[in-house]
């Protein structure tokens, strides 16, 4: 990485040797955390008290939105998650500036086996919901992959994960949404219940109201999943069989691919099964001593030869979350050593929240010039010519690809087809760019009026250099508008999704 001044000696270890902090500090303390967490989640279960207590909580909520109403509403409305919590790279300067509502609702709620759905309340976290759902032979429709990401963010964001190609984002699966709004009032909206509101919702953050309960849909689960990997050497060998293999009529349940170079990568595809047969060996790629997924997925393309795998499902699931895709290597370089892994690997990863907070100032500049953490979703017809400017602006590897589908619902994603639905491809950089000229503003800025030139869009979770008129001419306001001109006090209470997103409003 490129070298940055440090101004204290702490700074400087923190700089140049971050692993020495993550070990001596951060890895005890997320362990602790994580021992805090199992237990308070398996005594809220074994009382069984969440349920019940759900109404009180949300008249919590209710009660806060209508004191900030009742008063000179001077200030904005946001949650009162500190921006160190949450899973994305910034934290929102604006937590300082609003009155933050506290949304305290942590709960699986119900899991209702007969129509297929579970109840959950916005802090539920994607781990937390694979557990409760495994032992019940179910699984989410799409588990985006992070450990820690939230229902709340994931519903007023997104998510996307390998089944995304049937089931579309986190939002297509989503069936049901309760909140909180401006007026203090709350609301149910589904697509036959309150529907402009209901397809409003999603890529929102937040600026419609507070999300209190969503109902998500899912699926059977079985044990494993048969795993198939196919190395390519050739770009567009690769491209052709990822869009062939999305659009089939009855794909692959799972189908992701890692790119290692330009014209190298290995293609994924993978079904649940209940046993493992004897065309592959089994591998629990969850295990603390394994090595890292896309370190594993990397050594198919030496091999050169097709081969499959039989995972268990969980660990397939959270496949990326102890490597943090290929982010931790910055981190801890000898993270994937096995003398670590065998010793340590059952610490690992340290959260997120910890590394946050602990970050310095000087780490941050040197990700803000050095670093790109990026997803852009395309049309998946246009993956190939995607990959030829990435590689030209940004030139970062491994490239995860993820198929999926975006349906032609009303809402901030328009498609730009008549048909039920539309692949595309979350094209997804995370790394140190090695491209000649690359400069953060300028490079980003070209990557996103190719997204949107190609009817794309880009993840918001990320850092978007788009003026207000170019992010309106990516994501459609005409729902979001309507609905923030019905809802009484809505404008008051938040801005726009641009005032929530944008660069600036980001430390
Ligand atoms: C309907 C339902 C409501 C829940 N409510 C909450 C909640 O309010 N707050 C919370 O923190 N966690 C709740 N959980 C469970 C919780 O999220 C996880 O179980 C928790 O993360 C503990 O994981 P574990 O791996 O330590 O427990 P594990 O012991 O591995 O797994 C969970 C245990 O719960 C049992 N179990 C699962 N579903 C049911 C069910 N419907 N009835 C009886 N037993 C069941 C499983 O058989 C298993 O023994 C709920 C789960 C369900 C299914
Ligand atoms: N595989 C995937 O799909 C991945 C997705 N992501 C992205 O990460 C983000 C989720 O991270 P996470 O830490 O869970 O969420 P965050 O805390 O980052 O929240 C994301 C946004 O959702 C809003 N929000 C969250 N909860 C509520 C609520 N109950 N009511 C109203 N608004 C709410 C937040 O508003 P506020 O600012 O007011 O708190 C914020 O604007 C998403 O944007 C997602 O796209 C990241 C990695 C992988
Ligand atoms: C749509 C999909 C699959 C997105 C995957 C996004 C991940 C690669 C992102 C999500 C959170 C994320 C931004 C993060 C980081 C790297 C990239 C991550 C893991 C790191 C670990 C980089 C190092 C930083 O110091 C810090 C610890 C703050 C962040 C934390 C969040």
């Amino acid at each position: 990485m490129t070298a940055i001044e440090t101004e204290t000696f702490l700074e400087y270890i923190l700089v140049e040797h971050r692993w020495i902090i993550v070990m001596v500090a951060l890895l005890p303390v997320s362990l602790i955390w994580k021992i805090w967490s199992t237990f308070r989640n398996y005594v809220v279960f074994k009382l069984n008290s969440a349920p019940k207590m759900h109404i009180k909580k949300v008249k919590e909520v209710q009660s806060q939105v209508k004191a900030w109403l009742a008063g000179d509403r001077s200030t904005r409305l946001c949650t009162a998650r500190p921006g160190w919590q949450a899973m994305s790279f910034r934290q929102g300067i604006y937590k300082k500036t609003f009155t933050n509502i506290k949304v305290n609702l942590v709960d699986v709620l119900e899991v209702d086996m007969e129509n297929m759905t579970v109840r959950c309340e916005p802090l539920v976290t994607m781990g937390q919901l694979s557990r409760t759902l495994e032992p019940l032979g179910l699984a989410l429709a799409v588990v985006p992959e992070l450990d820690q990401l939230t229902v709340g963010g994931l519903v007023m964001g997104t998510g996307v994960e390998s089944s995304s190609h049937i089931y579309g984002l986190f939002q297509h699966f989503c069936l049901q949404y309760e909140l909180v709004l401006a007026d203090g009032s709350v609301v149910t909206c589904s697509k036959d219940e309150n529907p402009d509101l209901f397809y409003a919702v999603p890529w929102s953050y937040g600026t419609l109201g507070f999300l209190t309960s969503a109902v998500i849909k899912v699926v059977p689960a079985k044990k494993y999943i048969r795993l198939e990997y196919r190395p390519y050497n050739k770009l567009s060998e690769l491209a052709h069989h990822f869009v062939e293999e999305s659009l089939k009529d009855k794909p692959h349940q799972f189908i992701e691919a890692l790119l290692y170079t330009k014209n190298s990568g290995v293609l994924m595809t993978g079904n649940m099964v209940d046993k493992i047969g004897d065309d592959g060996k089994f591998n629990p790629i969850g295990k603390w001593y394994a090595e890292w997924f896309f370190k594993q997925v990397e050594r198919h393309l030496t091999n050169n030869s097709t081969a499959v795998e039989y995972i268990p499902l969980r660990d397939y699931y959270h496949r990326h979350t102890r490597s943090f895709f290929w982010e931790l290597q910055d981190i801890i370089p000898f993270g994937n050593h096995p003398i670590f892994r065998y010793l340590l690997g059952w610490l690992m990863p340290p959260e997120v929240s910890l590394l946050k907070l602990t970050q310095p100032e000087a780490v941050t500049k040197l990700y803000d010039k050095a670093h790109v953490i990026q997803d852009m979703l395309v049309p998946v017809e246009h993956l190939e010519k995607a990959i030829d400017v990435f590689h030209e602006e940004i030139e970062v590897y491994p490239i995860w690809l993820c198929p999926f589908r975006v349906f032609n619902h009303p809402g901030q994603l328009k498609i730009k087809t008549n048909a039920d639905s539309q692949m595309f491809v979350d094209i997804g950089v995370y790394g140190v760019p090695k491209a000649k000229g690359y400069e953060t503003v300028t490079s980003t800025r070209r990557i996103e009026a190719f997204v949107s030139k190609h009817d794309g869009f880009q993840m918001l979770y990320a850092d978007t250099y788009t003026t207000l008129d170019e992010f309106r001419a990516m994501f459609d306001h005409t729902l979001y508008d309507k609905v923030r001109d019905s809802l009484p006090y809505c404008k008051d209470a938040f801005p726009e999704i641009y005032g929530k997103v944008n660069r600036s409003v980001r430390k």
